[in-house]
């Protein structure tokens, strides 16, 4: 591994990853390989996750596909030298920030999307310049190897590589030192990342996951609310980090919640749910058996089957599930959807509050002011209003979590962002000296007056304008006085 990184480092400091062109050409072929082995890539996939190709197609590949061409048309704006606004003793100077890789990063994905959870910060992780290796999940291990092998035929391959593997492997990769570290995965494998990346020093950007709570109003249309909420957790088998975990509403409403799902859930997977090519498997044993024992003394309104041998679970809905139960302890990850009755949005609120921040928010209802004051008064890594999981799908707006389900972020200019250093430059002239004696020992009470008011004295474009007029205004009379005078 250590040979490995050091490669990585060496390639990275002959200076061959930061040309624009070089990145613009390599995110080109990473589209390419997209393109050009779709088939293998989905039939990977759908291998890993018992997944229809068309519908790895939508999870994954349209994602990265718009990524790209994303960090294509607006690669060059986002690594450009942004001028930054200069004080009285900086004002002939040039000062600006100046986007620059970090080095060597290292990205870990899970298995539940597992092409889209690596390929995206790759992206990112190539747009700003940096040697990159990626760590896909060992539990999609269709998909980690297709991205072995693949990668290495379209991307330059002393400044990209994978490792696959599993702990053990993953362990020793985290000794090494790196220069940003992306981890997406459960939390407590984020806080060994995070304690691995502390001993160099090293940053880290953590995707968590979590509990993301659903509120749905009395003021709203049910039919609607229903649908988007059975597509969003029933997707990929609930086995979605954003996915709904859990319904809060007033109690009257549950019934009729559990009828339109179930209706719901008829329309789109038809009367055989096994049998529908829109529905997924649990990913292993261990998640399925995990999976079975939180529906144990719970209150199953619909669904509730399972199947050992397939890792069928039937899209579920737990009613009058209590606060303190399991289900309500841990991120479900799973087909099961419990309904949490609550007073009124108050107590939802409180509810949300009294637990982790989590990576997503959702909140049904015709009342603006209602989903802005849900908004207001919670925390969580992102928000859907009236719909779930579509924040993900616009790559203009920050992906991450807050508190226990992450930190940091990236999707579009946000993943160029997390894998750059924003280095503030100040070039300054050899002249100006007389100045620049008021910072130069011995200090005096008249030299602080002066540098309080060079130093305090922001000038923006205008306050130059104004500045620039008057000295031509003042250097315009006194030359009329002086013809006057000599005439
Ligand atoms: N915030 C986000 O964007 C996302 C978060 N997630 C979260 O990920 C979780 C599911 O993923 P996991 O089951 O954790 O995926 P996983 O089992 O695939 O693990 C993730 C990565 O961590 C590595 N790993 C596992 N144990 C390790 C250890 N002891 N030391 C070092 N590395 C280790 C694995 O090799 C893998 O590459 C859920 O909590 C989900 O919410 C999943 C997808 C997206
Ligand atoms: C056409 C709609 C496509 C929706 C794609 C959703 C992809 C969600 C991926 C989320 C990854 C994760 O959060 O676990």
């Amino acid at each position: 591994m250590e040979h490995q990184v050091q490669r990585l480092r060496q390639a990275f400091r002959s200076g061959r990853s930061r040309p624009l062109r070089f990145r613009l050409q390599q995110l080109e072929a990473l589209r390419r390989m997209v393109q050009e082995r779709e088939k293998d890539i989905l039939a990977a996939i759908a291998a890993d996750l018992s997944k229809s190709e068309l519908n790895a197609y939508s999870h994954e590949v349209i994602t990265i596909l718009g990524e790209i061409d994303f960090m294509l048309a607006n690669l060059s704006e986002l690594a450009s030298a942004k001028p930054a606004k200069k004080n009285l003793l900086t004002m002939l100077d040039e000062a600006y920030v100046q986007p620059e890789p970090l080095g060597v990063v290292l990205i870990i994905g899970a298995w539940n999307y597992p092409f889209v959870l690596i390929m995206q910060p790759l992206v990112g992780a190539i747009a700003a310049g940096n040697a990159v290796i990626v760590k896909p999940s060992e539990l999609s291990e269709n998909t980690a190897k297709i991205l072995a092998k693949l990668l290495p035929q379209y991307l330059d391959q002393d400044l990209y590589a994978v490792v696959n593997g599993g702990v053990a492997e993953t362990t020793e990769l985290l000794k090494q030192r790196f220069d940003h570290i992306l981890y997406t995965g459960n939390t407590a494998v984020g806080k060994i990342v995070m304690e691995a990346a502390a001993k160099h020093l090293t940053p880290v950007t953590l995707e968590l996951g979590g509990k993301s709570p659903c509120y749905i109003d009395r003021d709203c249309d049910l039919d609607i609310a229903c649908r988007r909420i059975t597509w969003g957790k029933y997707m990929n088998c609930g086995q979605t980090c954003i996915a709904p975990d859990y319904i809060l509403c007033e109690a009257s409403l549950q019934d009729q919640i559990v009828q339109k799902v179930k209706e719901t859930v008829k329309d789109f997977y038809g009367e055989n749910i096994k049998e529908s090519p829109d529905y997924e498997r649990i990913i292993n044993l261990r998640h399925f058996k995990r999976l079975q024992s939180l529906l144990k003394g719970q209150k199953i309104a619909f669904g509730g089957e399972t199947d050992e041998a397939t890792r069928y679970i039937a899209p579920t809905i737990l009613t009058d599930v209590d606060p303190n139960s399991k289900v309500m302890q841990e991120e479900i990850f799973g087909p099961i959807l419990p309904i949490v009755s609550v007073k009124n949005v108050d107590e939802a609120i409180n509810f949300i509050n009294d637990r982790e921040k989590p990576l997503a928010l959702y909140v049904f209802s015709h009342n603006n002011k209602l989903i802005k004051r849900v908004i207001d008064e919670t925390s969580s890594g992102g928000v859907t209003g009236n719909d779930v999981i579509m924040h993900f799908t616009v790559n203009s707006l920050p992906f991450g979590g807050v508190g226990a389900s992450g930190m940091g972020a990236y999707h579009g200019k946000y993943s160029f962002d997390t894998f750059s250093h924003q280095r503030p430059c100040l070039l300054k002239g050899l002249k100006g000296e007389s100045v620049n004696k008021l910072r130069y020992p011995p200090n005096s009470q008249s030299k602080l007056g002066w540098a309080k008011f060079f130093l305090l004295k922001q000038l923006g474009r205008r306050e130059l304008v104004i500045m620039i007029v008057s000295v031509l205004a003042v250097a315009a009379a006194i030359f009329v006085k002086f013809v006057l005078e000599c005439a």
